[in-house]
């Protein structure tokens, strides 16, 4: 089993005398480090400062129980995901050299198609790796083929109805990763990721909901993205759990429209939302023809999304910031108190 090796000289130059390996974890700056035989190690920056991502291609130093990272090598393509830490929304990267992207979508009674173009905004990299689409627990739905025939066609990518009570699809999408591809999914809590992996993976790599139940038993706790060597599928996955909360930041919105920025520089209104102020230069642009109605629908749509992305990050920051008023008050009432004179 390689570590997807062959996969990264076809991206990169490779120096074939240095010791190479892979973070597989980083957890909080503790690094882990994958061989190229499989064996897993604790690795430290050789430069302190230095932060990696689980994916990386690195060059070691082994040391007597632990390597020394000293460089870490071009990174093909990276995972982003958007977090509300501190006080403002920032993208993140949650894993490194990826070749293929699941995203994951329950067919039980929630289905809605909408979410997925919103998955597609914020995940799909066509220039840096693959994405496609997994519909979950298809036996909830008897049309889920269709559905998945449809998606296929709208959004011009390769689409698995799965089901792993069933079975059906979960070979297909085993067959659709190349040997020595690094893979990662990524799905809600609940639609059944884990088992989904669990099946491709002909292994027991990821605990499920029935399995821990509420116990949280042998479930996977940690927030960190984690490197695994499938052997049996003979690829590479990347479980990135700390991809919860997916959503459209502005910025995305002026890069998929452009034209529509372009055309609000005329609007009246600076902060013009362009759907019903007047003087609005992007609803005139659809009403004479210039900008086509579908653009303008779409960009409507997103633009809501991603006012609730930056409300729900908003209501999270606040939660956090109060909590640390609480934390200062208490802080302050501590140092207020004076040990009584003996
Ligand atoms: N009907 C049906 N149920 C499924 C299927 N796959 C998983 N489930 C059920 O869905 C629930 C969630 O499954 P998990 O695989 O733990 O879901 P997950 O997405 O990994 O969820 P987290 O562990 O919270 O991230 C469990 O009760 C499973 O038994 C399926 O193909 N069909
Ligand atoms: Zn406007």
């Amino acid at each position: 089993m390689e570590l997807g090796l062959n996969t990264y000289k076809q991206h990169e130059q490779v120096d074939d005398n240095a010791t190479l390996g892979r973070i597989s974890l980083n957890s909080a700056g503790m690094y882990k480090v994958i061989h190229l035989n499989g064996a897993e190690i604790n690795a430290i920056p050789k430069n302190r400062t230095e932060q990696f991502l689980v994916g990386d291609w690195v060059a070691l130093e082994p040391q007597a129980d632990f390597d020394l990272i000293n460089q870490r090598l071009p990174r093909y393509s990276t995972l982003g995901r958007l977090t509300g830490e501190g006080y403002h929304v920032q993208e993140k990267d949650a894993a490194s050299n990826i070749d293929q992207l699941f995203i994951c979508i329950s067919m039980n009674k929630n289905f809605k198609s909408r979410r997925i173009k919103r998955y597609l905004y914020a995940f799909q990299k066509d220039d840096e790796y693959q994405t496609s689409l997994v519909l979950t627990k298809s036996d909830l739905n008897p049309e889920s083929a269709e559905i998945a025939a449809q998606l296929a066609d709208e959004f011009d990518i390769a689409v698995f109805a799965t089901s792993s009570v069933t079975t059906e699809g979960i070979e297909g999408l085993r067959a659709s990763i190349i040997p020595g591809q690094t893979v990662s999914f990524y799905g809600n809590s609940g639609v059944g990721k884990s088992t989904l992996v669990n099946a491709v993976a002909q292994k027991e790599v990821m605990a499920t909901s029935h399995i821990s139940g509420k116990t949280d038993k042998g479930r996977h706790t940690t927030s960190s993205s984690r490197l695994i060597l499938i052997e049996q599928g003979d690829f590479v996955l990347i479980d990135t759990p700390g991809i919860k909360s997916v959503g459209v930041g502005a910025s995305d919105l002026a890069q998929v429209f452009p034209e529509i920025v372009q055309l609000a520089q005329n609007c009246h209104f600076r902060n013009c939302k362009h759907i019903d102020e007047p003087g609005c230069a992007v609803k005139a642009a659809v009403k004479n023809g210039t900008l086509e109605r579908k653009s303008y629908d779409q960009f409507l749509q997103l633009q809501e999304e991603s006012q609730s992305t930056q409300g729900y990050l908003d209501a999270k920051t606040a939660k956090k910031l109060s909590r640390k008023a609480e934390g200062k008050r208490e802080a302050m009432s501590k140092r207020n108190y004076r040990k009584p004179p003996m």
